[in-house]
């Protein structure tokens, strides 16, 4: 860059006000449907709802008996979980006749190994209090499968159990209606085909709707889609749901003598931003589309910025006053209306943020990785999160210990670990940032143990 040039001096935007029109002046991206599977890390248009209930059916909490009226209980059958139809349609089905207890039930024609219990052998189940059990519960023998059949279903919402009668079941499996309660092995004991004990406080039925009522909002718009909220909607019956789409990003990354692998050859440098930018863009909800190296010709960057095709156009070097430094000019060209335009901040000052007609977005990085980075943090990720249609970001304000050079009149932005200061590196060099786990982001009036912005690293 020409030496006769005025040295540069921390004029621009407040630090805070950049930050604040990269987060607030964009909209969102207009929404798309997606499968639900498919929505990690997107941002809600609109709030997951849940389609069934969730338990979906009354289902049993604990293994042991379904039982109905007061007991003693004679044992009619054995409920499993699995599909409503499944026992009927593999096995044939059948009523059950009136002196099972259950009323019009239909039931598999082959019983279920073990099923009845007063053809089970004498073996405790594991879980079983010492003593208080004294048949076994379903697998206990093959002397049982050969016995008539009784009842073996899941299709126990049909089913009803006469007072006095119980069903063995398995947890998660429907409860036949009228049911009162699961007794778990635990708590009672099975003689002769007859369930002996008492009903605890708790039913052990997980009634249908318990957790969450069909149409309930599970997750709220504006809010962004984990592993968790997937695995919570696709369990209230959800399969698409509304997000908005995802920003995309083109990287430019100037300068003749910037390699973007390999190793640099004399006068070379190896690029800095592709990975931060990548991050960065990924954790705001954005995809990185392209990355393409430009030559430090107006022409070539030119032709990039017009055919780069992605919501936002990120522009490392080129954002400052040299020779070499093409990109204010040409956006001047293109009607670009600058939001950001200089940055009162340290480092990272020539930083800025841009809209073009047809509502794309240039974000210009100074070239200078440390000054990069910080330009990424304060422009483009709350630019993405908002694209993407994320709430608006109120920085966290962290207390910071040690000792800064403070910059009058602007912020100086500095490496921190667990709130303590790191020793500061140039604007040029990444070493000082790579041993912090956040920037913070030093007013010039701040004092040793102040709060102060926390920018977190990629
Ligand atoms: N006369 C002035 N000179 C400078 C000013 C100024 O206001 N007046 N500002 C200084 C500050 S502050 C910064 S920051 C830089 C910004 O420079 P540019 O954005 O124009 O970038 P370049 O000049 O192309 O490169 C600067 C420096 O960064 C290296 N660089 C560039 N791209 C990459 C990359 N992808 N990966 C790693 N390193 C990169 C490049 O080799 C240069 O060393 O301007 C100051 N000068
Ligand atoms: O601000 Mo430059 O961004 O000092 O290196």
């Amino acid at each position: 860059m020409p030496l006769t040039k005025q040295r540069p001096s921390v004029v621009g935007l407040a630090w805070a006000d950049a930050y604040a029109a990269a987060r607030d002046l964009p909209t969102a991206l207009p929404p798309e449907t997606v499968p639900v599977e498919d929505s990690r890390g997107r941002t809600l248009a609109e709030p997951v709802r849940a389609v069934t209930p969730v338990p979906a059916f009354d289902s049993a909490a604990m293994d042991g008996y379904a039982v109905a009226g007061p007991g003693p209980w004679t044992v009619v059958g054995l409920v499993l979980a699995g599909p409503m139809d499944r026992a009927g349609r593999e096995a044939g089905s059948h009523s059950m006749s009136d002196k099972s207890g259950i009323e019009a039930v239909p039931v598999a024609a082959t019983a279920h190994p073990g099923a009845r219990p007063d053809t089970a052998k004498a073996t405790p189940h594991p879980g079983a209090r010492p003593g208080t059990t004294e048949a076994a519960h379903p697998g206990a023998g093959p002397d049982a499968a050969d016995a008539a059949a009784p009842l073996v279903t899941s299709a126990a919402s049909a089913v009803r159990l006469r007072p006095g009668t119980a069903a063995e079941i398995a947890t998660g499996a429907p409860v036949p209606g009228n049911a009162d309660a699961v007794l778990p092995y635990e708590d009672c004991h099975v003689g002769g085909g007859v369930v002996h004990g008492a009903r605890g406080p708790r039913s052990h039925i997980r009634r249908a709707g318990d957790d969450v009522r069909a149409r309930a909002v599970i997750v709220p718009a504006g809010e962004t889609m984990t592993a968790t909220r997937v695995a919570a909607a696709v369990q209230a019956g959800v399969e698409h749901v509304r997000v908005r789409r995802r920003p995309t990003v083109t990287l430019l990354v100037t300068g003749d003598e910037v390699v973007l692998g390999g190793r640099p050859g004399p006068g070379q440098v190896r690029d800095s931003f592709t990975g931060i930018v990548d991050a960065v863009t990924a954790r705001a909800g954005g995809v990185l589309h392209a990355v393409r190296h430009v030559r430090d010709h107006p022409a070539e960057l030119a032709a990039a910025l017009d055919t780069a095709g992605a919501d936002v156009v990120v522009v490392s070097g080129s954002s400052s006053a040299g020779a070499a430094d093409h990109l204010h000019a040409l956006l001047d060209e293109r009607d670009a209306d600058w939001h950001v335009r200089g940055v009162a901040c340290r480092p990272g000052h020539p930083q800025g943020l841009a809209a073009r007609p047809g509502g794309r977005w240039v974000v210009s990085l100074p070239g200078n990785p440390y000054a990069g980075l910080v330009s990424v943090l304060t422009l483009l990720e709350p630019l993405l999160n908002a694209l993407a249609g994320r709430p608006p970001v109120t920085l966290p304000a962290v207390p910071v210990s040690g000792a800064a050079k403070l910059v009058p009149g602007a912020v100086r932005i500095v490496p921190v670990r667990d709130g303590m200061l790191l020793p500061p590196g140039g604007s040029a060099g990444l070493a000082a940032v790579a041993a912090a786990d956040a920037l913070a982001v030093l007013p010039d009036h701040w004092r040793d143990g102040d709060p102060a912005p926390r920018l977190e690293l990629p």
